[in-house]
């Protein structure tokens, strides 16, 4: 096994770790670190997934399942990058990309009709959504803007957009019957097996059997409503229109794959209503699945004039809809996975309440948030710019994170415990002792779900809380609501410890939505809070905070300190971000901003030095933390225009300074000396190498694929600088 593990992703920062992983691998080569990796592509899983339709040579090994056990060891030391979260649509794309290059894996059965089929859509579904972070995540989150990345954002504040008291922008969630509202919770006294049953009218279907939960797991059970979600939707619509604003629907389809797909999808018929009630029978036999979209809708009817002429008309008697890409026509409704709550909700609030309408105009928007467990933070957070006008990002203090994430904890890991009700009845959860631990009554089509959070984790993530409270000596806020089901249990396990430490003063507990203003109170005033939150919260709050400080969640430092005593380092906090890959492809620039990689590798070498008294690793590390500086003071990072610096330069750079560092440097002499003539080639070889990199852009580039790229026409494309790859080898 490798010192240091760097996964292989997909898009963006797939194809800058084209350019960047050779220099990485290059330079812990001589400090003799080996830095391996593991393939967690969306493609690779598929692969992975079906070793019975591939060739001997095509076959490929199972990485993510020994990720997962790498994390539960003392060993692990991972360098993981964002990866795909596959919606539907990204999913049968990949499968096309796949066959197409020869490789036989199965379609994705949309409606499995036979048992294989049902077995393949079982084997897909495990691959869909987000299913690489919770195998990896065996440990609580500790996120934070480093501090030469906050003192460059304060130095050199990005631009936002203007908030004004009469802006029409506001939040408008259920007014009950939702998750928020129905839920119960309970703490296990003594571990238990479990089973979730529907009793209906006519006898009993069993959801889930075999669940088993250690003592003081707290469990929960809710449902939404879908009759309520319906009246809802339908209401919005009519208030957008009247309002005069953008229809925009923000989920996270992504990670809360079971639920959110079907909420969408309510919201797909909600706003074509009369599409459906005229042409219902017609769309089903088109295989029309409203989860999969607007945009799946429409290839599948594009042939039919009169349902067309229906879509056309229905369209525009409804209100103007929050757009992906106003030019390509791209709706808000179009992929489930277009618009991520986290993503598109601070990007909004950054741009001053604005999201962008089919004119390709900037708009006011009605930002429809269904239910209520965590829609009140974007809402405090938009009263609190309307009353006081936009952030300052040159005197804002930092919000960072501490996130109950270990072992699936909350709502992320309930995917296996979420039903579509498929009859009316009582949806009881019922403990092997037979006592009904929660009960709901429900109707055809609710959406019925249990989350779980183990003991272990809530221990260890107060603890951490108290640790990072300790370090920073800052306001720390554990974002919890005694008045909710799920957080009165946290509440209970939090108080003793933080008591039995004799930290209790250091700390308050909060409703999301009191301690979303006594945060933006606390930065506006220049000063620094940590917030303390479940793992959702963990998500979006990671994205909020550093788009209004930074710009992008990209830069975020990112450590799992795993619960075993292994280190997992994410880079940053964004995602794979499919318009870099689209702007490479079309102007061979790519905007990529590696700065997360850069942290995140720091960080590894040093716990690497730490965890095995590799003392040549940490001079490494403090090198790269030196070369990062450098990035930072002398605006290395790349820029978004085609013509100007990319990512292929900001890796030049961070050589450059990463060499110089190594050089000048006397902990280890013996390094200084392998790099003194590195760190001389490099600056020696400055204008070929820009000038060999400036050369390629402007036009398109080949990569071979989207999802599985061609390796050698990859390396072509990110590493042009024959100069460069002469020094790196
Ligand atoms: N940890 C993980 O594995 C995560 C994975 N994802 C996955 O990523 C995909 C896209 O998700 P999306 O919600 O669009 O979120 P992204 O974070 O990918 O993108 C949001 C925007 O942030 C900017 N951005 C993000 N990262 C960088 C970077 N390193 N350098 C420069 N700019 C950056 C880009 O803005 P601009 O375009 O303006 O330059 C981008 O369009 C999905 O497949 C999702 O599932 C998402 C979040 C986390
Ligand atoms: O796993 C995912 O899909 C996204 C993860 C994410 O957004 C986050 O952890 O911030
Ligand atoms: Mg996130």
């Amino acid at each position: 096994m490798s010192d240091i593990i760097y996964t292989k992703v997909d898009e963006a920062p797939e194809l800058a770790s084209a350019s960047f992983l050779p220099i990485i691998q290059k330079f812990a080569a001589a400090a003799g670190v080996t830095v391996g990796t593991k393939d967690i592509s969306l493609a690779g899983r598929i692969l992975a997934t079906f070793p019975e339709n591939l060739s001997e040579d095509q076959r490929q090994p199972d990485d993510l399942a020994d990720l997962g056990r790498l994390v539960k060891t003392a060993e692990a030391n991972v360098i993981k990058l964002p990866n795909i979260s596959a919606s539907v649509p990204q999913l049968v794309a990949a499968i096309k990309e796949l066959q197409s290059k020869g490789y036989a894996v199965p379609d994705y059965p949309e409606a499995p009709a036979t048992e294989a089929e049902e077995a393949i859509r079982a084997k897909y579904d495990g691959i869909k959504g987000s299913a690489v972070n919770p195998v990896l995540r065996e440990g609580n989150s500790d996120r934070r803007a480093a501090k030469a990345v906050k003192n460059f954002a304060q130095n050199n504040p990005h631009r936002m957009g203007d908030w004004s008291a009469d802006s029409k922008t506001q939040v408008s969630s259920m007014s009950g019957n939702d998750f928020f509202s129905n839920e119960a919770s309970a703490t296990l006294a003594e571990e238990t097996t479990a089973k979730i049953v529907l009793e209906t009218a006519t006898g009993e279907i069993v959801l889930k059997e075999g669940l088993s939960y250690p003592a003081g797991t707290v469990v929960d059970a809710t449902f939404m409503s879908v009759a309520a979600l319906k009246d809802f939707l339908a209401a919005e619509i009519e208030k957008t229109k009247a309002d005069g604003t953008l229809f925009s629907l923000h989920l996270k389809s992504t990670m809360m794959k079971v639920s959110d797909p079907i909420i969408f999808g309510h919201a797909v018929k909600a706003f074509l209503a009369p599409v459906f009630d005229a042409h219902g029978a017609a769309l089903a036999d088109l295989g029309v699945n409203p989860n999969s979209g607007l945009g799946d809708l429409l290839d599948r009817v594009k042939d039919d004039a009169a349902i067309m002429a229906d879509i056309d008309a229905c369209m525009a008697a409804r209100p103007p809809m929050y757009m992906v890409d106003s030019d390509k026509g791209l709706t808000n409704l179009h992929v489930s996975s277009d618009v991520i709550i986290d993503a598109s909700m601070p990007a909004l609030i950054r741009a001053g309440g604005k999201g962008w309408g089919p004119d390709g105009k900037e708009a006011d928007a009605n930002c429809v948030i269904p239910d209520n467990s965590y829609a009140p933070i974007y809402d405090e957070t938009i009263n609190f710019f309307k009353e006081n006008g936009k952030l300052n990002p040159a005197t804002a203090g930092t919000v960072q994170n501490i996130g109950l994430m270990a072992q699936k904890a909350e709502e992320y890991g309930s995917h296996p415990t979420t039903f579509e009700v498929p009859e009316a009845g009582t949806v009881k959860m019922i403990l092997a002792d037979g006592t009904v631990l929660h009960q709901h009554e429900v109707e055809v089509g609710d959406i019925w779900r249990s989350a779980s959070t183990r003991k272990a984790p809530i221990e260890d993530w107060v603890n951490l809380a108290i640790d990072r409270q300790k370090a920073e000596g800052c306001e720390a806020i554990f974002w919890l609501d005694a008045d909710r089901a799920h957080d009165a249990e946290l509440i209970a396990y939090v108080e003793p410890i933080l008591k039995a430490r004799g930290v209790a003063d250091k700390f308050t507990i909060m409703p999301p939505r009191a301690a979303t203003r006594a945060s933006f109170e606390t930065i506006t005033a220049g000063n620094n809070s940590i917030a303390i939150t479940g793992n959702v919260l963990r998500d979006y709050l990671t994205d909020l905070f550093p788009i209004l400080e930074l710009a992008t969640s990209a830069k975020m430092l990112s450590i799992v300190k795993l619960m075993n005593g292994g280190g997992l380092f994410e880079t940053g906090a964004g995602g794979s971000a499919p318009k870099h890959v689209q702007q490479l492809n079309e102007e061979n620039h790519l905007r990529w901003d590696s700065l997360g990689e850069f942290c995140a590798l720091g960080e590894s070498l040093t716990f690497l030095a730490d965890s095995k008294n590799n003392e040549k690793a940490r001079v490494l590390g403090q090198a790269v933390d030196a070369a990062t500086q450098g990035i930072l003071d002398d605006s290395r990072s790349p820029s978004r225009k085609v013509g100007e610096p990319d990512n292929r330069n900001s890796h030049y750079w961070f050589a450059r300074y990463w060499a110089e560092a190594l050089a000048g440097q006397n902990s280890d002499p013996e390094l200084a000396a392998y790099f003194a003539p590195v760190a001389k080639a490099l600056a020696e070889g400055e204008s070929d190498i820009l000038a060999e990199l400036a050369a390629v852009q402007g036009a398109p580039a080949d990569l071979g694929g989207y999802y599985r790229t061609d390796p050698e026409k990859t390396a072509a494309v990110m590493r042009p600088s024959a100069t460069l790859n002469a020094i790196i080898g």
